[in-house]
């Protein structure tokens, strides 16, 4: 006796999901190893007056989503996901990640337990609780079957008009990774098929977010070489983020045309680029464009960017990461687009090596294994030019890094400020900008007037009040600049515990006086401040 036919079902009908509809419903008509039939599930709606999915079944075209690519017969649109996907044993995943769980739960008793799953979706999901998950592992979860990826460098306009490309398909399932690429690979659609899944749909997802950094500075007007730029040190995030999240994968992985290669069309053709582009040359916000653009398709950058930051925040992971976190903060109109720059120009991929700051030490060492601030300043305007008008960002450099609190800087504590420099400089620039009377303090009116020189609405004086409180740790009704680097630096403690005061203080002059110490102590050796109010 034959093995029964397989069914194949597809969940999702845009843009990439009719495109492999195309392709699939192609394919099964040559062989005889899977029913004739692929149900399709249309998200319905209107086009024209008719249903889409009355259009797709008497067209045989998605006149929406993929307009003057016919579908052969054998593709079926369904409007009712249960319906789509009834006894099917290969279930593919194509819709916009921000609707996997939802349409996963519609179907969660629906599905056969021996059937598998493969998600072409790039993002990540967050639930409620803030658990941010692969978009494999929630499919998994909901429906208790496996669950592979196919991810590559497929702009699905090119691969529906059957122009060459590659793809790759992460399955440790022999079997199963052999029916997904008998399934979907044609002469002109090449499938490799490697032993991962987790690592090539996270590099599938988090290429979205570089792309949409690749349109900021296309639409900011740089050229090739800063989006080269862009792609380069991308990609250094992108092998970082699977490298401190899943490690024992094989670093060749990169290579294939879900690593570099996706990233590279991405960065130039594909909708996030455009948009990000648009975003930055018409002040608009992302989703007004993204209806005004892109005809009901969806974007996947903006929110695996917004997702990615939530990961990152968890694992206190965020300032290894400038890139994925700008474009978070660009999107959500926190930083102008040209702070993308500045995450470029301060990569951690330019900050010195272990080995250039041993030399650098060495150079400025006496020979007693230790700098005094002055050889700390000189060793940093050596290196850091830049830095060198700003003493104040070396000074509190040297305060946070003097961990051991001899007043002296060992080789480790001096890596330490080289690390922190640059964002004590950014920090004291941005609070000098704030403090437009040049009093060292930043007060209410000035912090709100911060907001007005962003471009920020800043009427909603109640929750402005409530940042500044925030902020404002020593309830002195003014934010110091020790109060702003607490708020900003994570790392920033009060460390040293040589020349330290502690202060008891109470009743009304208690902010005065603080405030007085503290501004006194900035100009002076670093003595840290603490201070217990009753
Ligand atoms: N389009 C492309 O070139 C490629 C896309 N991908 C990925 O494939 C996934 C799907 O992308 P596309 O097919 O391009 O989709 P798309 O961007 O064309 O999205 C529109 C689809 O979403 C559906 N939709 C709207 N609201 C919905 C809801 N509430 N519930 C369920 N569906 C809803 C629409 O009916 C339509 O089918 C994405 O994660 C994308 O990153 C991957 C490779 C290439
Ligand atoms: O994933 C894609 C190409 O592989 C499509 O990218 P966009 O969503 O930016 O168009």
């Amino acid at each position: 006796m034959t093995d029964p036919l397989r069914r194949v079902a597809i969940v999702g009908s845009g843009n990439w999901g009719s495109t492999i509809a195309k392709i699939v419903g192609t394919n099964i008509l040559k062989f005889n190893t899977f029913e004739n039939e692929i149900r399709m599930y249309v998200y319905e709606e209107m086009v024209n007056g008719r249903k889409l999915t009355e259009i797709i079944n008497q067209e045989h075209e998605n006149v929406k989503y993929l307009p003057g690519h016919k579908f052969p017969p054998n593709v079926v649109a369904y409007s009712d996901v249960v319906d789509a996907v009834k006894d099917a044993d290969i279930l593919l995943f194509i819709l916009p990640h921000q609707f996997v769980e939802r349409t996963c739960l519609a179907i969660k008793s629906h599905v056969k337990k021996t059937a598998f799953a493969v998600s072409f979706s790039k993002g990540f999901y967050v639930s409620k609780d803030k658990r941010v998950e692969l978009l494999s592992t929630v499919i998994s979860r909901l429906l208790e079957v496996p669950c592979y990826v196919l991810m590559g460098a497929n702009i699905a306009s090119e691969v529906a008009a059957g122009t060459f490309c590659e793809a790759t398909v992460g399955s440790r399932n022999y079997e199963h990774g052999q029916l997904i690429k008998g399934l979907i690979q044609t002469d002109e659609f090449r499938l490799v098929i490697k032993p991962d899944t987790e690592v090539i749909e996270v590099l599938g997802a988090l290429k979205n977010i570089v792309a949409v950094a690749a349109g900021f500075s296309d639409g900011l007007g740089y050229g090739d070489n800063t989006k080269a730029a862009v792609i380069r040190l991308g990609l250094k995030e992108m092998v970082k983020f699977c490298e401190e999240f899943f490690p024992g994968h094989h670093p060749q992985i990169f290579l294939e045309s879900c690593g570099v290669a996706d990233l590279v069309t991405t960065c130039y053709g594909g909708r996030n680029r455009k948009v990000a582009a648009a975003f930055v040359k018409t002040g608009k916000d992302i989703r007004t464009l993204e209806e005004e653009m892109l005809n009901g398709q969806k974007l996947q950058g903006p929110d695996a960017a917004a997702e990615v930051q939530e990961w990152l925040k968890q694992k206190g992971q965020t300032n290894k990461f400038p890139l994925f976190v700008a474009v978070h903060e660009i999107c959500e109109r926190r930083l102008d687009p040209k702070a993308l720059i500045d995450a470029l120009r301060y990569h951690p991929e330019f900050c010195m090596s272990k080995e250039e700051v041993r030399q650098l030490f060495q150079k400025f060492d006496n020979g007693n294994g230790h700098l005094s601030l002055a050889e700390i300043e000189r060793a940093i305007i050596s290196f850091y030019p830049q830095f060198g008008t700003n003493r104040k960002a070396i000074l509190r450099a040297y305060k946070a890094a003097d961990t051991s609190g001899n007043g002296f800087v060992e080789l480790k504590e001096f890596d330490k400020i080289v690390q922190l420099l640059k964002q004590y400089d950014t920090i004291s620039k941005v609070f000098e900008e704030l403090d437009t009377n040049d009093d060292h303090r930043i007060s209410f009116q000035e912090f709100k007037k911060g907001f007005e020189l962003l471009g920020e609405d800043n009427s909603d004086e109640e929750s402005l009040k409530q940042e500044f409180n925030a902020m404002d740790s020593n309830d002195g009704n003014y934010v110091l600049f020790d109060e702003v680097s607490r708020t900003t630096l994570p790392e920033y403690k009060f460390t040293s515990n040589c020349l330290c005061i502690v202060l008891y203080v109470h009743g009304p002059s208690a902010s005065a006086v603080i405030q007085i110490l503290t501004e006194f102590t900035d100009k002076l050796l670093p003595i840290d401040v603490v201070v217990f109010s009753e």
